[in-house]
């Protein structure tokens, strides 16, 4: 079954998910077993792999190790074309939505075109939408954009409705690797309030406590990969 099926699915039955986020310049592939074996125990139910600049040829190497370890299904959280593999299982075709500009909007989408026929991957077109977290953004300052404010909420929400407006299947509130503090519940909310698509929420999660706040303010993928990779005992707490 797709992917993106088991996803709706999920949902349809209450539950929550819950992503590993791997970045292939930070991980040494070398910890890949030790790693999923933590993620397995673990309350993980997809393993997303992406950064927002990563090494050519880093990214295969990276989902090849992890696939020998694991069933979860893998699926790419490019930062650019470079990060396609066919190695993974489907990628999160991302619009940023945030930014106004156009190559990250469909630019970099038609240069992945020539990739993508020659792959198998399940494509799941994404809005993604970066939410001002206090400091500058690598997604920012990669793609020349500015993240749009905590407190403009009605572009917020105005943004996330647009992107679903235009058919896109996922939408993802960003608040930046390594945010100080995760997006907040009024934003979180009013933005799952106007959608029918699936939301994911990711940016500075850092504990069991945060990750049950984000799920009732209405996520429904939560991804997390800073607190793994400064320090992986938030295993511990999120054991199944
Ligand atoms: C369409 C294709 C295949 C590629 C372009 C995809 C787009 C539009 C990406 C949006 C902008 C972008 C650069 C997203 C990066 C997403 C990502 C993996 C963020 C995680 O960033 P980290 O690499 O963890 O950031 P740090 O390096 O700051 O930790
Ligand atoms: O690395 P963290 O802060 O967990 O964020 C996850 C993801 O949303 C980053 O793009
Ligand atoms: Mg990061």
């Amino acid at each position: 079954m797709s992917i993106y099926k088991n996803i709706l699915d999920a949902i349809t039955r209450g539950e929550k998910l819950f992503a590993v986020l791997i970045d292939p310049d930070k991980f040494p592939v070398s910890r890949s077993e030790q790693f999923i074996k933590k993620v397995k125990a673990s309350i993980a139910t997809h393993i997303f792999v992406g950064g927002s600049t990563v090494s050519s040829g880093a990214t295969e190497i990276l989902v090849q190790a992890i696939k020998k370890h694991t069933h979860l299904p893998i699926v790419l959280f490019p930062g650019d074309v470079t990060q396609i593999t066919d190695a993974a299982d489907a990628l999160l075709f991302l619009s940023l939505l945030s930014g106004r500009n156009p190559e990250y909007l469909i630019g970099k989408h038609v240069e992945a075109v020539s990739k993508l026929r020659n792959t198998n991957l399940e494509v799941i077109p994404t809005g993604y939408i970066l939410i001002e977290s206090g400091k500058e953004t690598m997604v920012s300052r990669v793609t020349h954009t500015e993240a749009i404010s905590r407190d403009d909420l009605q572009i917020v929400v105005d943004t996330a409705k647009a992107g679903e407006l235009l058919g896109m299947q996922l939408m993802y509130l960003e608040g930046g690797s390594g945010a100080k503090t995760p997006i907040t519940k009024n934003v979180i909310e009013s933005v799952k309030n106007e959608l029918n698509i699936p939301l994911i929420v990711g940016g500075g999660i850092r504990s069991m406590s945060q990750i049950e706040d984000t799920y009732s303010a209405g996520a429904d993928i939560i991804v997390v990969g800073t607190a793994f990779e400064e320090d992986d005992e938030l295993f511990e707490e999120l054991k199944k």
